[in-house]
């Protein structure tokens, strides 16, 4: 082990991490990364209740948050739907969302999240 006590990441981890590089994927623009800051979007936190990024999951995937495939699944959806309610049909980052969702869902279809999970069970 390095200096820094490196963690083994458990096959869910693994697993885990490669759904979240391959979604990243599809979100060139970097738009869901990161936060949402009332500061870029004025009073979304007021709005959004359950704000949710791909920084956010990637923490959760490190602090063994997530005990399922689904359970990234959810906030991957809840954080497409909160771009969908926040910015109007007509601006950039709700049709990044709706795509973003859209190409998302097929990356974590049942039958592909199936066959994840019994490689790793
Ligand atoms: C223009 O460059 C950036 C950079 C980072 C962003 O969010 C992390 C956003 C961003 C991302 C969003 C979303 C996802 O709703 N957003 C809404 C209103 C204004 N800005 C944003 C834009």
């Amino acid at each position: 082990l390095s200096k820094v006590e490196e963690k083994e990441l458990t096959p869910l981890q693994e697993a885990l991490s490669q759904l979240i590089r391959q979604l990243q994927r599809k979100d060139p623009s970097a738009f869901f990364s990161f936060p949402v800051t009332d500061l870029i979007a004025p009073g979304y936190s007021t709005i959004i209740k359950r704000p949710m990024d791909f920084g956010a999951m990637k923490e959760k995937v490190k602090n063994e948050y997530y005990q399922s495939l689904e359970e990234l699944k959810e906030d991957f959806r809840i954080m497409c739907e909160n771009a969908m309610i926040y910015n109007k049909p007509e601006t950039i980052y709700h049709k990044a969302a709706r795509k973003l969702l859209h190409s998302g869902m097929k990356i974590l279809r049942p039958e592909r999240l199936e066959s994840l999970r019994q490689s790793i069970e």
